[in-house]
């Protein structure tokens, strides 16, 4: 077995020679060390520090790595009376969270993130920095506490003053005016759904967004969004890492879908599980109302079905959840239809939650499909709401003697556009805070996150190089299937391929 070996770890600053057993593990080009992206060989090369015991950490960038004699001070916040108080507030240079804390007595132990927090030295004066915000991508409760929370926590613990908003997403940078952020500007906002900035899809432009960094004198970009944006982020990151400038990059993941990994569950989520009940309830309400009633509630969801899993297993009113992960099918013996013909008959109405991305390779079959994409590139999806409830009806009036009614609820925007719940916020306000300390400290190219419950800095690569997904062979999807009696839907071929992605998943 190749051991690896880190020279030197100072102030962030990391010399690794790393060996091709380890540039596997951490998901590097054995050849060239390089991360690999998508397909994309970029020049992001990640830092590893290797420790006792196959401890691993993966860092992140610090702007030291790439400026020389970068003076720091000491952090302020040690005069605040606020924080003064705390015993070790600061968090140790040494500190690190364990991605995988499920181990056996014999393992190794394994890869660590750069745990968040506070640092003894600072690497802005509160006067020299120049922050600003933008928010990309689609809605999401919480957004604006996030915004919040960095001015407040930049103005409150750092007594930064200068905060921008970009307004309307990537291409606000070059296409429209900032907004002043003060703590006074925001104060309200966390009760408000949306985004106080905006936001868009598309318009990366990735050499305009950095000149208009430079231009503005912005040093600070604090980018909230989910994993385009990221993807989106990195890129900004190596331009700027490229140029030499002192600008802290730090990303801020965002997503109703919960669909990035390693992180625990991204801000908002709660919120949309919450408000998905309400809805649910109503479906259960109406399909209880009326005989043979079937309430048809449609959730976000493009390509991972967390909402509708965890909505379902919250209700226990659900008969049935359909999500992207597990392919399912209408007629025949184990159907989705003989499986309602027979709820019916036992209770007498029955309720489905379908996620909007579920059942997208039986649509494409019957109806003309159409490889449509968003300003960003995402393939835009045909409503399989509607597309079910009109073939479930079709089935119930020709084939079957059953008379059967169906109300249809498409819940899709109605979640991501509320504010926050309570936990969401606090979650946000942890975010926010964590991303300031590790700008003020001088780490870039970073995502913030919980990992096992402890906030970490996560390299950009680390975020956007997979989605997370439901797994099918896991504990959670059998709890639900068992919440739900449903059929599984599943050939012993399909649990073999469901394997194999999770095994691909973990490796
Ligand atoms: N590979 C990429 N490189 C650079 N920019 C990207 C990339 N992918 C997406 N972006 C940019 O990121 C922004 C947001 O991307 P997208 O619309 O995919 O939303 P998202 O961040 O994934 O959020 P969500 O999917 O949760 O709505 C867009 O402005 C888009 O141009
Ligand atoms: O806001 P748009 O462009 O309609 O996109 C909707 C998509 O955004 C998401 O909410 C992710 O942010 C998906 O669940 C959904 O498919
Ligand atoms: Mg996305």
């Amino acid at each position: 077995m190749e051991s690896t070996m880190s020279n030197s770890v100072s102030n962030g600053v990391v010399a690794e020679i790393i060996t091709s057993d380890v540039k596997k593990k951490v998901g590097l080009n054995p050849r060239n060390g390089f991360v690999s992206m998508g397909g994309l060989l970029n020049n992001l090369k990640p830092k590893i520090v290797s420790g006792d015991f196959g401890y691993i950490l993966e860092d992140v960038p610090h702007m030291s790595d790439y400026i020389h004699h970068l003076p720091s001070s000491t952090n302020p916040l040690q005069y605040n009376p606020a924080y003064s108080v705390v015993k070790q507030y600061f968090v140790d240079h040494d500190d690190s969270v364990a991605e995988k804390i499920v181990v056996h007595k014999n393992s190794s132990r394994g890869m660590h993130f750069r745990r968040a927090g506070p640092r003894q030295r600072v690497y802005f004066k509160s006067d020299e920095v120049r922050a600003c915000i933008v928010t990309c991508g689609g809605l999401c409760p919480g957004l604006n506490t996030v915004i919040r929370e960095i001015v407040c926590g930049l103005h409150h613990m750092y007594d930064v003053k200068a905060v921008l908003g970009i307004v309307g997403g990537y291409r606000g940078f070059y296409s429209k005016n900032t907004i002043s952020l003060t703590p006074k500007v925001v104060n309200d906002i966390h009760k408000r759904g949306g985004t106080i900035l905006g936001t868009s899809r598309g318009g990366h432009d990735t050499k305009k967004i950095v000149d208009n960094i430079e231009d503005r004198g912005i040093n600070q970009v604090y980018i909230i969004g989910g994993d385009g944006t990221q993807k989106g982020a990195a890129v900004i990151f190596e331009e700027i890492r490229r140029r030499g400038l002192k600008v802290a990059v730090a990303g801020i993941p965002k997503t109703i879908d919960n669909d990035i990994p390693v992180i625990d569950k991204s801000f908002g989520f709660d919120t949309a599980v919450e408000e998905a009940q309400r809805a649910i309830n109503a479906a259960h309400v109406e399909a209880t109302s009326i005989e043979n009633g079937i309430g048809l509630v449609k959730l976000m969801g493009r390509n991972s079905g967390f909402i509708a899993m965890y909505a379902t297993l919250a209700s226990r009113d659900v008969d049935c959840c359909l999500i992207p992960e597990s392919p399912f099918y209408l007629e025949g013996p184990g159907g989705l239809f003989e499986y309602i013909e027979k709820r019916l008959k036992e209770n007498g109405h029955m309720v489905i939650v379908i996620a909007e991305g579920a059942g997208q390779e039986l649509l494409s079959e019957s109806l003309h499909s159409t490889d449509q994409q968003d300003a960003s590139g995402n393939k835009l999806l045909q409503d399989v709401g509607l597309w079910i409830s009109q073939r479930i009806k079709d089935h119930f009036s020709k084939r079957s003697k059953m008379a059967i009614n169906l109300k249809y609820i498409d819940l899709m925007y109605m979640i991501r556009a509320v504010p926050g719940n309570a936990s969401d916020n606090v979650y946000c306000t942890l975010l926010a805070q964590s991303a300031v300390h590790g700008a003020m400290a001088g780490y870039t190219g970073f995502t913030v996150g919980p990992v096992n419950g402890r906030h970490a800095y996560i390299p950009f690569h680390r975020i956007i190089e997979k989605q997370h997904k439901v797994v099918i062979t896991d504990r959670m999807w059998a709890r639900l299937l068992s919440s739900t009696n449903q059929p599984s839907f599943l050939s012993t071929k399909d649990v073999i391929e469901a394997g194999k992605t999770e095994n691909l998943l973990n490796c």
